[in-house]
C-alpha cells in the first residue's frame, strides 16, 4: 500500500531541486509545518542533496527514498510525538547547516550522523514519556529501563531495524570505520534527546560557551552534538506565535492524555499531566525559563549567527506572560461574579 507519492518518489531517480520550496526554505523564521505531509519526503531527499550527503557518502538515490519512507512510516500518530515533528526537527538541522557555514564546526560525518538521528529520534513514540513505561511496567521498560532512557534506546532500536531492512541501508557505502562512526554517532544523539541527559549537561554547555567552542577538542564536538540535537528537538519555540501556541496545544494534549491513562490506572499523576491541575501558559513559561531559553542563549552566545533564534524564543516568553496574566485576570473578575456561590 505504498502512498502514490511514495511511490513516484520512489521510481523517480533525479532528486529535485531544493528551489522548488519555497525561497525562505533556509530561514530560520521559515516554518516547515507549511509544507504539506505529501511533500515531506521528497523535502527529505532535497534537504539530503542540498547538504552533499548524497554525493559525500555515496548513497543510493532508491535506497534513500526507501530509508526515508520507512522513517516516515515509522511514526505513529499521536497529537505531537508524529512524523510531523520528526520532520520539523530535521528541517532545523539542515537551518543549522544552512545558517552556521555548513556546520563546519564539526565533522562531515558527524553533521551526516546528526541529521539521520534527528529525522529517526522519535521513531515509534507513543505518546507517553520515560516515566509513564518505568510506571505501567510497559514492554518497552522492561526491556530498557535498567540502563535508563527508555524510549530514546527504543527510538534507536527502531533506527537500526530500518538500516538493517534490505534495500534501505543508507550507509552501505561507508567504509569499516566510517561505517561503526556513524552508527556510533546516531545512538550517542537519539540517547541525547533524553531531556534528562540534557539537564545533565547543562552546566558543561554553559562551559563550553564560557571558554568558547574549540573545534579541537573531541569533548566540544560531543557537547556541541548533544546541544544542537535539543535545539532541533525544541525548535517549535523558535517560531513565530501562532506556532508556538499551536505546538504548545498538542504537546499538552498527549500529556494530558497520558494523565488519563494514569490516573486510570491508579498512578499517581504530576500536574503537568494533569488536565484538571495544569495551568499551561505557566508550565510553559516554566519551561522556557528553565530550558529552552538557557539553550538557545547558549546557542546564541557560541555562535552570533543564530542570536536571532533567541529573539524569537524571548517573544513567545513575552506572548505566554501576556496570556497567563489574561487568565489570572478573567479568574479574578469571575470570583467577584456570581460564579463565587457555585
Ligand atoms: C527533548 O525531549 C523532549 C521530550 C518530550 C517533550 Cl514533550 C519535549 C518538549 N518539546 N517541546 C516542549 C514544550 C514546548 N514544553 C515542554 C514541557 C515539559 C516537557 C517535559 O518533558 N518536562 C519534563 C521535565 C523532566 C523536564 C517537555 C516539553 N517539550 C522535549
Ligand atoms: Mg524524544
Ligand atoms: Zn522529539
Amino acid at each position: 500500500e505504498v502512498g502514490d507519492d511514495e511511490s513516484k518518489i520512489l521510481l523517480s531517480s533525479e532528486i529535485p531541486s531544493i528551489k522548488q520550496f519555497s525561497p525562505r526554505m533556509s530561514n530560520f523564521t521559515y516554518s516547515p509545518r507549511s509544507i504539506p505531509d505529501s511533500d515531506t519526503l521528497k523535502a527529505c531527499m532535497c534537504m539530503f542533496d542540498d547538504m552533499n550527503m548524497i554525493n559525500r557518502w555515496r548513497i543510493n538515490r532508491r535506497t534513500l527514498a526507501k530509508f526515508c519512507m520507512l522513517v516516515k512510516r515509522g511514526y505513529r500518530d499521536p497529537p505531537y510525538h508524529n512524523w510531523y515533528h520528526a520532520f520539523t526537527v530535521g528541517h532545523f538541522c539542515y537551518l543549522l547547516y544552512k545558517n552556521m557555514d555548513s556546520l563546519k564546526v564539526l565533522t562531515e560525518i558527524e553533521v551526516f550522523a546528526l541529521f539521520v538521528a534527528c529525522l529517526c529520534h522519535d521513531l515509534d513514540h507513543r505518546g507517553t514519556n520515560n516515566s509513564f513505561q518505568v510506571h505501567s511496567q510497559s514492554v518497552l521498560a522492561a526491556l530498557y529501563s535498567s540502563e535508563g532512557s527508555v524510549m530514546e534506546r527504543h527510538h534507536f532500536a527502531q533506527a537500526m531495524c530500518i538500516v538493517n531492512t534490505e534495500g534501505c541501508n543508507i550507509f552501505e557505502n561507508l567504509n569499516r570505520d566510517e561505517y561503526q562512526k556513524a552508527l556510533d554517532l546516531v545512538q550517542d544523539i537519539i540517547l541525547a534527546t533524553d531531556l534528562a541527559h540534557h539537564l545533565r549537561i547543562h552546566k558543561d554547555l554553559e562551559k563550553m560557551a564560557r571558554d568558547g567552542y574549540n573545534v579541537d577538542d573531541p569533548e566540544h564536538h560531543k557537547l556541541l552534538l548533544c546541544m544542537l540535537m535539543t535545539c532541533c528537538d525544541l525548535s517549535d519555540q523558535t517560531k513565530n506565535w501562532s506556532w508556538t501556541k499551536k505546538i504548545a496545544e498538542l504537546i499538552y494534549h498527549e500529556f494530558f492524555s497520558q494523565g488519563d491513562l494514569e490516573k486510570a490506572m491508579g498512578l499517581e499523576t504530576p500536574e503537568m499531566f494533569d488536565r484538571e491541575k495544569a495551568c499551561i501558559p505557566e508550565l510553559q513559561i516554566g519551561f522556557l525559563d528553565h530550558i529552552a531559553l538557557p539553550l538557545y542563549r547558549v546557542l546564541g552566545q557560541t555562535f552570533p549567527q543564530t542570536k536571532t533564534v533567541v529573539d524569537a524564543v524571548e517573544t513567545n516568553r513575552v506572548m505566554w506572560t501576556k496570556l497567563r496574566d489574561e487568565t489570572k485576570q478573567r479568574r479574578l473578575s469571575s470570583t467577584n461574579s456570581l460564579d463565587f456561590f457555585h
